[in-house]
């Protein structure tokens, strides 16, 4: 294949509800889609995870904007392209911005999968029919409004709870909803709110038993992480710090860890979060798909990686209707007693809303 058109839209989505974590709130999320075309016509989907400001990592919505229109997209437009995998090799002389990568990667392996005349999800290897879905549940401004959102997203079916942590609101919110939900899995995420000197109060949420504590520490730390699981019994699973397959042999051989949380776009695409997933299970570490707010672009990609088999945990894959009131794909993602069919459709496997997509657009460039 080769790709000769590729046009960016900057979108403008609204969350039913504000998302807040440690390092702030987001109402309204803003993010790019990316539309590439073939020579024979095909269109292929991405969606850049990137937020709006650098607090998540260091890309921002307008730096993967940049660095696809100045680098990724040249590197691309009217090459031919015989294997998505060969898309991460040909961006290997830019550093990061994994995001940036992701974005047009993704787009690419939508399409290849046309040329293959299949699902995005047989292309990579997956052989599910459902996925098993957790939800993510940001920090809400009262206990109260915690229990109810939680004991909402128990009631709708999510297979895993996971709640946002930052020092002062840990072990207060951990133990009250143990104590309504005694059985429930459930996980804690503190996004890197902690350092090693919280060591004694990271070691009481081992009576809470959680499935695992997503990246206590510093956003870019494997040492300290590793330290820190000796000392724990609770797993530690990375998010922020892990951004290729070196860095995950580096946290595994180091034991920094008992889980990996993969994000197709903090890893530069699906071709890399593939090698990981591949990696974690010939060492035998567990692995789950996280989520970054996306639209149903991204949440398409997400559900397609999902059914590889070391995808053993829920991931953070919370249907449409939880976040937007209306998605930008047809049909929307719909979560049943916490599972989701995969498609089996030709592609992502969802039809790209564009009328739902126009009206969410602030503006758009084509590049040829
Ligand atoms: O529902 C989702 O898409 C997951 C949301 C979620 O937990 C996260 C989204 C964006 C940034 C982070 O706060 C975070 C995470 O760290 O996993
Ligand atoms: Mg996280």
């Amino acid at each position: 294949m080769k790709i000769t058109e590729v046009t960016i839209r900057h979108l403008k989505m609204r969350l039913k509800h504000p998302f807040t974590t440690s390092f702030g709130t987001i109402q309204d999320k803003e993010f790019l889609l990316l539309e590439a075309k073939d020579e024979s016509g095909r269109i292929g989907w991405g969606e850049s995870v990137a937020f709006e400001a650098p607090w998540y990592n260091e890309e921002t919505m307008k730096s993967t904007w940049y660095i696809l229109e100045d680098f990724l997209i040249p590197i691309i437009l009217n090459k031919e392209i015989l294997h998505p995998d060969e898309v991460s090799e040909s961006f290997q002389g830019i550093r990061k911005n994994c995001m940036a990568k992701s974005t047009i990667e993704g787009a690419i392996w939508d399409i290849y999968a046309q040329t293959q005349n299949q699902s995005l999800m047989e292309v990579l290897g997956g052989t599910k029919e459902k996925i098993e879905v957790g939800i993510s549940i940001g920090i809400q401004p009262t206990m109260e409004q915690q229990v109810a959102v939680v004991e909402k997203a128990i009631k709708d079916g999510y297979k895993r709870i996971k709640v946002k942590i930052k020092p002062g609101w840990d072990i207060n919110v951990m133990r009250t909803l143990r104590e309504h939900f005694p059985d429930v899995p459930m996980m804690a995420d503190a996004n890197s709110a902690y350092t090693l000197e919280d060591i004694e109060l990271l070691k009481q949420l081992d009576e809470f038993n959680l499935t695992m504590i997503e990246q206590p520490l510093a956003y870019d730390d494997i040492i300290d992480h590793a330290a820190l699981q000796k000392q724990l019994k609770t797993p530690v699973c990375l998010d922020e710090s892990i951004h290729s397959l070196e860095d995950t042999r580096k946290a595994i051989e180091l034991g920094a860890c008992g889980v990996i949380n993969i994000k197709i776009g903090r890893v530069g695409g699906i071709s890399e979060a593939k090698r990981i997933h591949d990696y974690c299970e010939e060492h035998g570490i567990p692995v789950w798909c996280g989520g970054m707010l996306e639209s149903g672009i991204g949440r398409a990609h997400n559900i397609a990686l999902t059914t590889l088999s070391n995808f053993v945990m829920p991931g953070d894959t919370a249907g449409s209707s939880h976040y937007w009131e209306q998605d930008i794909i047809e049909p929307e993602v719909v979560v049943e007693n916490g599972y989701i069919t995969v498609p089996q459709q030709v592609g992502i496997g969802y039809k790209p809303n564009l009328e739902a997509i126009n009206r969410y657009t602030v503006s758009s460039r084509v590049y040829r």
